[in-house]
């Protein structure tokens, strides 16, 4: 049996990054950056409005309350370059482009309008107060300037990065291709069709539906998803159409533990398959296999217990993947427990948790009933998972214990220079 973290290590030893590819805006939701990603120009892209209101020019002074302009056009925005006449006030509105000559604006809010057109369109104003240089205006590259870095390499593209890149007009990002995944569940018992009943003794297939959620949201693509029963030929048959479809990874499930139908390592090894590790000092858990098969792609043979293929892919497979996307090595945070709590010394135990608010507003991990490995419902409570470390026996409220969000895209990117962060 390996240690955790010696099993850690391993895995991310014998992932490389992925290669670059060329990838549209509108497909570039959760991938990640290859390289930096620099602004390709200024944005704003012109100095505009932050307010609707009036444009004028102070020439770089302060403008005291109660002078008076009259108003000379309107500027809206989408409208082009306008020449304004400096010894006036121009109207304008949000977002528009502020005209030549003017550098400043005052809000509609603090001007008395004392002349209207037929229109009633403002021809006076007066200053309800006294006006600064500059004031509400938004100044070309204020946001990102041309040159700047927009996104560094290795970096996750979520919503935000979107709104970023778009409002740069980039069409397209450099994106580490996404792994190739092929998934595998074993088990003569296992039930895919939801509209098949089940025989006796037959279940429904629960955690292929997880896994196939799971892997394109952590970044990876599913290539392959079978279903074999207990029979090894049939087996090595999906390991061959996996190789064939191009998996880098194959996530099995189920028949890696001491049961007379878990021939998992059985058939690698006749496969020529090497086997790197199989049994991790964790729970749940235990019998995660890691193996190289004889074509180059790593096999993860994730315990069948539903929890305990769920912490395989999120403290194995997860960090495999965000190797190959060439994401930096996730850390975990820090955090007291609130309660005590005991456990078998020897495995790095994995708790489903919840972050509460303890009475001094401190924030704190609840460890959730319901820890067995065959127990879901749970899940469904929890938002973080709690390591217990292996060497110890009994925690106390207040221990410092790593916490890390169900999904690791859901992380909080620590800089490497954190301190006290945790690995996984
Ligand atoms: N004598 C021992 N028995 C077991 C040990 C052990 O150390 N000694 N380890 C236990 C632990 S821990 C785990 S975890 C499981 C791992 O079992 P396998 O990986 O061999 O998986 P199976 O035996 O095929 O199935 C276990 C369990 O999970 C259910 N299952 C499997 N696949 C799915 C699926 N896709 N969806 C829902 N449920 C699934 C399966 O029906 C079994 O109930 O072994 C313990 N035994
Ligand atoms: O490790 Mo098993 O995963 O305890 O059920
Ligand atoms: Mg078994």
């Amino acid at each position: 049996m390996i240690a955790f973290e010696d099993a850690v290590d391993c895995v991310l030893q014998a992932c490389g990054r992925l290669p670059a590819e060329r990838v549209a805006l509108t497909e570039a939701l959760g991938r990640v950056t290859a390289g930096e990603i620099r602004s390709p120009v200024d944005l704003p892209s012109f100095d505009n409005s932050a307010m609707d209101g009036f444009a004028l020019c102070t020439d770089g002074h302060g403008i005291p309350a109660g002078r008076e302009f009259a108003v000379g056009g309107e500027q809206v925005a989408g409208d082009g370059v306008r020449h304004a006449d400096r010894g006036r006030a121009c109207s304008i509105m949000t977002g528009a482009r502020l005209p030549d000559g003017l550098d400043a604006i005052v809000p509609v809010e603090q001007v008395d309008v004392f002349e209207r057109n037929a229109d009633a369109r403002p021809t006076r104003i007066r200053l309800a107060a006294a006006v600064a240089p500059g004031q509400h205006l938004r100044r070309a590259g204020e946001d990102i300037a041309a040159g700047a870095l927009a996104l560094p390499a290795g970096h996750w593209i979520g919503a935000n990065e979107l709104m970023l890149l778009a409002g740069l007009g980039l069409a397209q990002v450099d994106a580490v291709r996404r792994p190739r995944v092929a998934l595998l569940s074993t088990g003569r018992e296992l039930v895919d069709d939801p509209a098949r009943p089940l025989q006796p003794g037959q279940i429904r297939n629960s955690s292929a539906p997880f896994l196939a959620a799971r892997v394109p949201a952590a970044g990876g693509e599913v290539v392959l998803r079978a279903t074999v029963p207990d029979e090894p030929a049939r087996f090595a048959a999906a390991l061959e159409q996996a190789a064939g479809g191009g998996a880098q990874l194959v996530l099995s499930t189920g028949a890696v533990s001491m049961g007379r139908f878990d021939f998992i390592p059985e058939v690698l090894r006749s496969l020529g398959a090497e086997i790197l590790f199989h049994k991790v000092a964790m729970r749940p858990g235990k019998p995660l296999l890691f193996a190289r098969l004889p074509g180059g792609a790593l096999f993860f043979g994730l315990p069948g217990n539903p929890v305990s293929s769920v912490v395989g892919l999120r403290f194995f497979v997860e960090p495999a993947m965000r190797a190959m996307l060439g994401l930096p090595r996730e850390r975990g945070w820090r955090l007291p427990l609130m309660h005590d709590a005991s456990k078998k010394p020897g495995f790095r135990l994995h708790q489903k948790a919840r972050l509460q608010l303890g009475a001094t507003g401190r924030l704190g991990v609840e460890l959730l009933p319901g820890q067995e490995s065959f127990r879901t419902r749970p899940l469904i409570d929890s938002t973080v998972w709690a390591a217990l470390p292996a060497d110890r026996e009994a925690l106390a409220a207040g221990d410092i214990v790593d916490v890390f969000p169900l999904a690791h895209e859901a992380g909080v990117a620590l800089g490497p220079q954190a301190t006290g962060a945790a690995s996984p």
